[in-house]
């Protein structure tokens, strides 16, 4: 499956026992060897009643991550087609709490995504030493990366974004200075990097290098973070339309602690089965 390009190997695992080492999820994800997807999405029960299903995510390197926003529609999608429910509207807990996706009459599928995060200790990032330049309502924080100094916006949507504006997504060296976002010791965790380019108020262009799944054509998560990160220094509006490499995101947000809702497609590309090594 996919979610505007961001694509996806989703598992039923309430219907079958599914307990993977790190090695077999990366064999899955592996475009070469294996089935290939930017991240791996089951399916499991929930064991609360008032939540529809618990959602969990691994991303190609294997790693278990908190959230991903494409992925949450191309799970909506998923049990919907399967049956496994008959709610247009969910609710789905993950390792970052519940998000509520809806199904569009339109097939389009909106996820709340729940508040952001803004508070560096829960990134988790570690500013000690650096000094935040306020602007509008956001701090943007001075990050030395390969040589020159990056004014980046640092918010958690669950899992954690840093996000810079630059003048063009075309030039930006998103190869070379991704992986070192990524990989800064400033980020505990590691981290999702984000390169917007504004268009005007209402509108952006977004690529994102992802933690544990380098460049995707969309990151859903990323589109929140840089969505919310413009609004609060004061350069966009809600509702933002984010151009991605893969398709078209669209972000609403009214500040605060009120929800990121994102909206967008999710196409089933094939299923089949796999007999997967030991
Ligand atoms: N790479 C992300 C997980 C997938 C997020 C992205 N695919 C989305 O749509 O939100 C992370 O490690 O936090």
């Amino acid at each position: 499956m996919h979610g505007a390009g961001n694509d996806f190997i989703v598992i039923d695992a309430v219907n079958q026992h599914i307990d993977l080492s790190t090695a077999q999820w990366k064999y899955l994800a592996d475009r070469r060897f294996g089935i290939g997807a930017d991240q791996i999405l089951v399916v499991e029960q929930s064991d609360d009643a008032d939540i529809d299903f618990r959602y969990r995510i691994f991303n190609a390197d294997g790693g278990e991550v908190e959230q991903c926003g494409n992925g949450a529609r191309a799970f909506v999608r998923f049990v919907t087609d399967k049956k496994m429910t008959h709610k247009t509207a969910l609710k789905v807990s993950t390792m970052s709490g519940v998000i509520a996706p809806r199904l569009e009459a339109d097939g389009s599928i909106t996820v709340d995504m729940g508040a952001p995060v803004f508070a560096s200790s829960l990134i988790p990032f570690d500013p000690q030493g650096l000094h935040a330049t306020t602007v509008a309502n956001d701090q943007v924080w001075p990050l030395h990366i390969r040589g020159h100094t990056i004014a980046m916006s640092v918010v958690s949507m669950g899992n954690p974004h840093a996000v810079q504006i630059v003048d063009s997504v075309e030039s930006a060296d998103v190869l070379l200075d991704g992986p070192a976002i990524e990989n800064h010791v400033r980020f505990p965790k590691r981290v999702n990097a984000g390169f917007m380019q504004i268009i005007d108020r209402h509108a952006i262009v977004l690529r994102v290098y992802e933690r544990g799944a380098g460049e995707t054509l969309a990151c859903g998560t990323g589109a929140c973070a840089a969505a919310v990160a413009g609004i609060r220094r004061g350069l966009l509006d809600s509702p933002v339309q984010v151009t991605t490499r893969g398709g078209q995101l669209s972000i609403a947000w009214q500040g605060d602690a009120s929800p990121v809702m994102l909206t967008g497609p999710a196409v089933t590309v094939f299923e089949g089965e796999i007999v997967l090594p030991d």
